[in-house]
Protein backbone atom coordinates (compact mmCIF):
# COMPACT_ATOMS: atom_id res chain seq x y z
CA UNK A 1 0.00 0.00 0.00
CA UNK A 2 0.93 3.38 -0.83
CA UNK A 3 1.68 6.30 1.60
CA UNK A 4 -1.16 8.22 0.45
CA UNK A 5 -3.12 5.30 0.65
CA UNK A 6 -2.04 4.48 4.04
CA UNK A 7 -2.49 8.13 5.26
CA UNK A 8 -6.25 8.35 3.87
CA UNK A 9 -7.47 5.25 5.76
CA UNK A 10 -5.79 6.89 8.64
CA UNK A 11 -7.11 9.98 8.23
CA UNK A 12 -10.67 8.30 8.04
CA UNK A 13 -10.28 6.08 10.95
CA UNK A 14 -8.66 8.27 13.37
CA UNK A 15 -12.15 9.79 13.82
CA UNK A 16 -14.39 8.87 16.47
CA UNK A 17 -18.28 8.95 15.35
CA UNK A 18 -20.88 9.35 18.00
CA UNK A 19 -23.29 6.45 18.89
CA UNK A 20 -26.15 7.97 17.41
CA UNK A 21 -23.95 8.82 14.24
CA UNK A 22 -22.68 5.19 13.72
CA UNK A 23 -25.96 4.20 13.92
CA UNK A 24 -27.43 6.68 11.34
CA UNK A 25 -24.27 4.95 9.38
CA UNK A 26 -25.16 1.14 9.79
CA UNK A 27 -28.47 1.88 8.98
CA UNK A 28 -28.30 3.89 5.76
CA UNK A 29 -25.76 1.13 4.60
CA UNK A 30 -28.74 -1.07 4.96
CA UNK A 31 -31.06 0.60 3.48
CA UNK A 32 -28.28 1.26 0.42
CA UNK A 33 -27.66 4.67 1.17
CA UNK A 34 -23.98 6.36 0.90
CA UNK A 35 -23.56 8.24 3.70
CA UNK A 36 -20.29 10.88 4.01
CA UNK A 37 -17.13 8.75 4.99
CA UNK A 38 -15.82 9.28 8.38
CA UNK A 39 -13.19 11.64 7.40
CA UNK A 40 -15.67 14.17 5.81
CA UNK A 41 -18.06 14.11 8.29
CA UNK A 42 -15.52 15.35 10.72
CA UNK A 43 -14.70 18.13 7.84
CA UNK A 44 -18.79 19.15 8.16
CA UNK A 45 -18.58 19.22 11.79
CA UNK A 46 -15.39 21.28 11.95
CA UNK A 47 -16.39 24.10 9.30
CA UNK A 48 -19.72 24.11 11.03
CA UNK A 49 -17.89 25.23 14.11
CA UNK A 50 -15.15 27.18 12.64
CA UNK A 51 -17.48 29.09 11.04
CA UNK A 52 -20.05 29.76 13.91
CA UNK A 53 -23.09 28.60 11.45
CA UNK A 54 -26.38 29.42 12.49
CA UNK A 55 -28.23 29.02 9.57
CA UNK A 56 -27.23 25.48 7.44
CA UNK A 57 -28.59 23.85 4.00
CA UNK A 58 -28.18 20.07 3.05
CA UNK A 59 -29.54 18.84 -0.15
CA UNK A 60 -29.53 15.04 0.73
CA UNK A 61 -30.65 14.30 3.88
CA UNK A 62 -30.15 10.56 3.64
CA UNK A 63 -30.75 8.62 7.55
CA UNK A 64 -29.05 12.30 8.24
CA UNK A 65 -25.19 10.99 8.85
CA UNK A 66 -23.72 14.24 7.53
CA UNK A 67 -26.22 16.17 9.55
CA UNK A 68 -25.45 14.82 12.52
CA UNK A 69 -21.76 16.06 11.84
CA UNK A 70 -22.82 19.27 10.94
CA UNK A 71 -24.48 19.80 14.30
CA UNK A 72 -21.92 18.50 15.81
CA UNK A 73 -20.13 21.42 15.03
CA UNK A 74 -22.90 23.68 15.55
CA UNK A 75 -25.06 22.83 18.04
CA UNK A 76 -27.40 26.21 18.10
CA UNK A 77 -27.36 26.08 14.03
CA UNK A 78 -30.41 25.31 12.49
CA UNK A 79 -30.30 22.70 9.62
CA UNK A 80 -32.68 22.92 6.65
CA UNK A 81 -32.15 19.11 4.64
CA UNK A 82 -33.59 18.32 2.02
CA UNK A 83 -34.56 15.05 0.61
CA UNK A 84 -37.11 13.38 -1.64
CA UNK A 85 -37.44 9.74 0.21
CA UNK A 86 -40.10 10.75 3.02
CA UNK A 87 -39.44 7.16 4.56
CA UNK A 88 -35.82 8.57 4.84
CA UNK A 89 -37.20 11.54 6.58
CA UNK A 90 -38.88 9.40 9.27
CA UNK A 91 -35.82 7.65 9.94
CA UNK A 92 -33.90 10.28 10.01
CA UNK A 93 -36.23 12.17 12.40
CA UNK A 94 -35.80 9.76 15.10
CA UNK A 95 -32.03 9.68 15.11
CA UNK A 96 -31.58 13.18 15.25
CA UNK A 97 -34.29 13.59 17.95
CA UNK A 98 -32.36 10.57 19.60
CA UNK A 99 -29.10 12.60 19.28
CA UNK A 100 -30.83 15.33 21.61
CA UNK A 101 -31.78 17.92 18.70
CA UNK A 102 -35.32 19.18 18.74
CA UNK A 103 -37.46 19.07 15.52
CA UNK A 104 -37.74 23.41 15.77
CA UNK A 105 -33.75 22.91 15.25
CA UNK A 106 -34.02 20.72 12.05
CA UNK A 107 -36.13 21.56 9.31
CA UNK A 108 -36.78 18.44 7.33
CA UNK A 109 -38.45 19.30 3.49
CA UNK A 110 -39.43 16.27 1.56
CA UNK A 111 -39.05 16.88 -1.97
CA UNK A 112 -37.07 17.17 -5.01
CA UNK A 113 -34.14 19.37 -4.85
CA UNK A 114 -35.02 21.66 -7.48
CA UNK A 115 -38.25 21.77 -6.55
CA UNK A 116 -37.35 23.61 -2.89
CA UNK A 117 -34.37 24.95 -3.72
CA UNK A 118 -35.71 27.84 -5.83
CA UNK A 119 -37.93 29.00 -2.99
CA UNK A 120 -35.02 29.33 -0.72
CA UNK A 121 -33.77 32.50 0.19
CA UNK A 122 -30.57 33.72 -1.69
CA UNK A 123 -26.96 35.33 0.49
CA UNK A 124 -28.58 33.22 3.84
CA UNK A 125 -26.77 30.69 4.65
CA UNK A 126 -23.51 29.88 6.26
CA UNK A 127 -23.27 26.32 4.96
CA UNK A 128 -24.86 24.56 1.55
CA UNK A 129 -24.20 21.17 1.71
CA UNK A 130 -24.78 19.53 -1.92
CA UNK A 131 -24.87 15.53 -1.10
CA UNK A 132 -27.93 14.91 -3.22
CA UNK A 133 -28.55 13.28 -7.26
CA UNK A 134 -25.17 13.75 -8.54
CA UNK A 135 -26.97 14.07 -11.89
CA UNK A 136 -28.25 17.51 -10.89
CA UNK A 137 -24.90 18.72 -9.49
CA UNK A 138 -24.29 21.66 -11.98
CA UNK A 139 -28.11 23.06 -10.94
CA UNK A 140 -27.52 22.12 -7.34
CA UNK A 141 -24.39 24.09 -7.40
CA UNK A 142 -25.66 26.86 -9.18
CA UNK A 143 -28.46 27.06 -6.48
CA UNK A 144 -25.85 26.83 -3.51
CA UNK A 145 -23.79 29.65 -4.63
CA UNK A 146 -26.96 31.64 -4.84
CA UNK A 147 -28.46 30.91 -1.08
CA UNK A 148 -24.70 31.03 0.88
CA UNK A 149 -24.41 34.68 2.20
CA UNK A 150 -20.97 36.14 1.58
CA UNK A 151 -18.43 34.72 3.70
CA UNK A 152 -20.81 31.15 3.78
CA UNK A 153 -19.36 28.16 2.62
CA UNK A 154 -20.51 25.60 0.14
CA UNK A 155 -19.38 21.81 0.43
CA UNK A 156 -19.71 19.14 -2.10
CA UNK A 157 -18.69 16.00 -0.80
CA UNK A 158 -17.64 13.27 -3.44
CA UNK A 159 -16.41 15.88 -4.98
CA UNK A 160 -13.68 13.20 -6.92
CA UNK A 161 -16.16 11.17 -7.50
CA UNK A 162 -14.88 7.65 -7.10
CA UNK A 163 -11.63 8.50 -8.87
CA UNK A 164 -13.20 8.93 -11.36
CA UNK A 165 -12.63 12.70 -11.65
CA UNK A 166 -8.86 12.30 -11.66
CA UNK A 167 -8.65 10.07 -14.01
CA UNK A 168 -8.53 11.85 -17.42
CA UNK A 169 -9.26 8.45 -19.27
CA UNK A 170 -12.89 8.46 -17.51
CA UNK A 171 -15.07 10.83 -19.66
CA UNK A 172 -18.36 9.81 -18.63
CA UNK A 173 -20.91 12.61 -17.82
CA UNK A 174 -20.47 12.45 -13.77
CA UNK A 175 -16.80 12.35 -14.08
CA UNK A 176 -17.53 15.23 -16.41
CA UNK A 177 -19.50 17.08 -14.32
CA UNK A 178 -17.64 17.13 -11.12
CA UNK A 179 -14.23 18.60 -13.34
CA UNK A 180 -16.62 21.40 -14.89
CA UNK A 181 -17.64 22.18 -11.26
CA UNK A 182 -13.81 22.78 -10.04
CA UNK A 183 -12.80 24.09 -13.31
CA UNK A 184 -15.52 26.54 -12.84
CA UNK A 185 -14.91 27.62 -9.40
CA UNK A 186 -11.35 27.17 -9.55
CA UNK A 187 -11.35 30.30 -12.42
CA UNK A 188 -13.48 32.33 -10.78
CA UNK A 189 -12.68 35.13 -8.31
CA UNK A 190 -16.28 35.77 -6.24
CA UNK A 191 -15.08 32.09 -4.46
CA UNK A 192 -11.67 30.59 -2.42
CA UNK A 193 -11.75 27.08 -2.98
CA UNK A 194 -10.32 24.47 -1.16
CA UNK A 195 -10.29 20.60 -2.81
CA UNK A 196 -9.45 18.13 0.40
CA UNK A 197 -8.89 14.42 -0.99
CA UNK A 198 -10.39 13.09 2.06
CA UNK A 199 -13.39 10.31 1.69
CA UNK A 200 -14.33 10.53 -1.84
CA UNK A 201 -13.37 14.16 -1.78
CA UNK A 202 -14.45 17.66 -0.83
CA UNK A 203 -14.67 20.41 -2.71
CA UNK A 204 -14.95 23.69 0.00
CA UNK A 205 -15.93 27.08 -1.41
CA UNK A 206 -16.21 29.84 0.46
CA UNK A 207 -18.16 32.93 -1.30
CA UNK A 208 -16.10 36.18 -0.94
CA UNK A 209 -17.87 38.65 -3.11
C1 LIG B 1 -25.73 10.09 -0.91
S1 LIG B 1 -27.31 10.14 -0.20
C2 LIG B 1 -27.13 11.36 1.08
C3 LIG B 1 -26.36 10.87 2.25
C4 LIG B 1 -26.35 11.79 3.44
N1 LIG B 1 -25.91 13.12 3.09
C5 LIG B 1 -25.47 11.19 4.51
O1 LIG B 1 -24.33 11.62 4.70
O2 LIG B 1 -25.94 10.23 5.13
C6 LIG B 1 -28.23 11.02 -1.40
C7 LIG B 1 -29.63 11.37 -0.95
O3 LIG B 1 -30.18 12.27 -1.89
C8 LIG B 1 -31.54 11.97 -2.06
N2 LIG B 1 -31.95 12.48 -3.38
C9 LIG B 1 -31.63 11.96 -4.60
N3 LIG B 1 -32.14 12.71 -5.58
C10 LIG B 1 -32.77 13.75 -4.97
C11 LIG B 1 -33.50 14.88 -5.46
N4 LIG B 1 -33.64 15.11 -6.76
N5 LIG B 1 -34.03 15.73 -4.55
C12 LIG B 1 -33.87 15.52 -3.22
N6 LIG B 1 -33.20 14.46 -2.71
C13 LIG B 1 -32.65 13.59 -3.57
C14 LIG B 1 -31.64 10.48 -1.91
O4 LIG B 1 -32.95 10.08 -1.53
C15 LIG B 1 -30.58 10.19 -0.85
O5 LIG B 1 -31.13 10.13 0.43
Amino acid sequence: MSHNELNWMFANEFVPESEVGAKARALSLEHGIEPVALAIGAQLGLIAAATGATNIVEIGTGLGVSGLWLLSGAPLATLTSIDEEFEYHELARTLFTEAGYPSSRVRLITGRALDVLPRMNENSYDIVVIDGDPKQLLENIEHALRLVRIGGTVLLPHALWRGEVADPAKRNALASAFRAVLNEVNSSDAVITALSPAGDGLLQVTKIA
